[in-house]
């Protein structure tokens, strides 16, 4: 079932979060896939804005519950999300708003866009594509009166929608269950009572006694709705890891029994990890290496559960390919946590083979991202720089390159210099901080505040113009957007954004930097997996490597025999000594 995140574990089959926030969209509960609005903030160059708002609008058009392992809508049917770009808080010198995450006109542009749009047809949610605190996804629910997503939010509910196994299940609900965990947040109600979730439920107590620990309501003040909501997460957290454990203990044991599984040479079969960015072609390269047919699509995320396949190589020997879940920018911490059992076998592959889209415009991004979440789940260095590179869907390459067109340098100082931000707006009223109690105050006076300053309809008005325009020239051809559907607005922004800066937090605080010493600088072998250009020659580089690396390992093995220099005993020792 797909599910919001606050429905997900607000609905019956879930524990109990936020029970007065309806689920945005449910299968089961209606046929229509759901509708998000996109909203992506501002990024320069250009080619990184148009590669960042193509990767939103497939996140946001990837959310759709599989059925037995598949889809039942071809993805390039489905309309091109409704979508609008906006000013990025994360100028230099500036730092998002702590209530709202956007300044108040920003925020005021997306209502207005939502109402545009809405005019048209329905909206499920907003899709926000940056990271939000708790608060301010909060907050900009109550404005937009719409539930609202970031992007780790939007990943895991992805994750949730595509596992098919009971393995996966486990692990994307705990992935929801971790994020969640961080989203418990109070906000001051109408009342100015402080209260949960975006229509601001009263706070109940519980029989469970705190006092009491457990024992009743004898002696116990009770617990506060945030405890009970707290214990509840804990506990099932607790029954999806032991469960898990289970899962990790089988596939060690699979992995074991695989292992001994050996050849016509009596030794074991090699397992060789595919990994990669989401959509950079894996389950389809896997399948025509190993003669298979897995599930491939343009969806985002088609892979949550891991395959393995046998796969001939040129020398005669067999061995395992794996295929597994893509990584991506700004993957969820909890997503790596939760999917440790499955991403064991990437680190417990003899060799790893990284495929990379040589048409994605960020390729260098893309890249680095696969290579610290490779850091971040314990592959070690040996083993990501024996990695063999892919590029993959060469056939497409030569197609970008044509209709590429690169950001003049010159041009972009020059928009950098006159980048002074048209939202002065936005920025007058963000500077102030405030702590969390102070939110909900905040939030209603920049409301009204925005609501003097603008004639909504007017902007409205606008704005449904823009966006009836925009949807004529929209087109999704090949999975990217053209170049010119960017709607082009002057207020250019800095080039670090918020997500930036945080994964450069995250690998800081995770000694992450990037190591150019680590992985290869260039591809190895370039394939298509669609024309079966460069297949050979990869298998032939897995079958050479493979065949060193067992070089290396009966080596190691000769001269740690032959490094066992005969010792006396002690009492050998001591007859020597007498002898002398
Ligand atoms: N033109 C072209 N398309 C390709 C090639 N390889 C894969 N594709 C297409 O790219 C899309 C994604 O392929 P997948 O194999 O599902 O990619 P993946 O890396 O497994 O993606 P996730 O499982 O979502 O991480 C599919 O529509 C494929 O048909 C290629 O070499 N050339
Ligand atoms: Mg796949």
């Amino acid at each position: 079932m797909l599910r919001s995140f606050s429905a997900a574990l607000g609905s019956s089959r879930k524990i109990l979060i936020s029970p007065s926030s309806p689920p945005f969209y449910s299968s089961e509960s209606t046929s229509h896939l759901p509708k998000l609005l996109v909203v992506q903030p501002r990024l320069r160059p250009e080619k990184l804005l148009h590669a960042k708002l193509n990767e939103a609008l497939c996140l946001a058009n990837s959310l759709e519950d599989q059925r037995d392992g598949y889809f039942p809508t071809d993805f390039f049917d489905k309309p091109l999300p409704p979508h609008i770009l906006v000013q990025n808080p994360s100028l230099k010198g500036h730092c998002p708003r702590a209530d709202t995450y956007f300044g108040p006109g920003t925020v005021d542009n997306i209502k207005c866009h939502l109402h545009a749009v809405e005019s048209q047809d329905d909206v499920d949610a907003v899709f926000v594509n940056a990271i939000l605190s708790g608060i301010q996804q909060r907050n900009l629910e109550r404005i937009l009166d719409k539930p609202v997503l970031d992007r780790v939010g939007l990943i895991i509910e992805i994750f949730n929608a595509h596992a098919f196994t009971k393995e996966a299940k486990l692990q994307a609900e705990l992935a929801a269950l971790s994020y969640k965990k961080t989203r418990l947040v109070r906000v001051r109600g109408p009342g100015g009572r402080y209260t949960f979730g975006a229509s601001g439920e009263a706070e109940v107590v519980s029989a469970r006694g705190r006092g009491s620990g457990g024992q009743g309501f004898i002696s116990g003040a009770g617990e506060t709705e945030l405890q009970l909501q707290r214990r509840r997460i804990l506990e099932r957290r607790s029954y999806l890891l032991s469960q898990i454990e289970e899962v990790r203990r089988t596939r060690a044991l699979q992995r074991a029994s695989r292992k001994r599984r050996g050849g016509s040479s009596g030794q074991g079969l090699a397992t060789v990890a595919v990994v990669g960015y989401t959509n950079a072609g894996k389950s389809t390269l896997v399948s025509r290496l190993s003669d298979s047919d897995l599930y491939s699509d343009c969806r985002l995320f088609a892979t949550v559960d891991p395959r393995v396949r046998n796969a001939v190589l040129p020398s005669g020997k067999k061995v395992l390919l794996s295929d597994t879940v893509g990584f991506i920018s700004d993957l969820p911490v909890q997503l790596v946590e939760a999917f440790h059992a499955t991403l064991e076998e990437v680190v417990e592959a003899d060799l790893l083979v990284h495929v990379v889209d040589s048409s994605a415009p960020n390729l260098d991004e893309h890249r680095s991202t696969v290579l610290q979440v490779l850091q971040q789940i314990g592959v070690s260095a040996e083993k990501i720089q024996n990695m063999i590179e892919v590029w993959n869907k060469i056939d497409m390459e030569e197609e970008c390159m044509d209709g590429e067109e690169y950001f003049d340098e010159e041009e972009e100082e020059e928009a950098d210099e006159n980048s002074s931000f048209n939202g002065e707006d936005d920025m007058k009223s963000d500077t102030f901080t405030e702590t969390d109690k102070d939110y909900a105050g905040s939030i209603s006076g920049a409301e009204n505040e925005a609501i003097e300053k603008i004639d909504n309809h007017n902007v409205c008005d606008q704005l449904l113009g823009d966006y009836e325009a925009t949807n004529e020239k929209d087109d999704y051809s090949d999975g990217w957007l053209h170049e010119n559907t960017l709607v082009n607005e002057d207020d250019f922004c800095s080039s670090s954004t918020v997500a930036d800066q945080q994964n450069e937090t995250f690998k800081r605080d995770n000694g992450l930097e990037k190591d150019s010493s680590i992985g290869p600088s260039g591809p190895h072998v370039k394939t298509s997996a669609v024309t079966g250009v460069g297949l050979q020659e990869l298998l032939e580089l897995i079958d050479k490597k493979l065949s060193v690396q067992d070089k290396k390992a009966a080596q190691v093995i000769e001269r740690s025999v032959f490094d066992r220099k005969w010792r006396p005993s002690p009492s050998q020792e001591s007859s020597i000594a007498v002898e002398q």
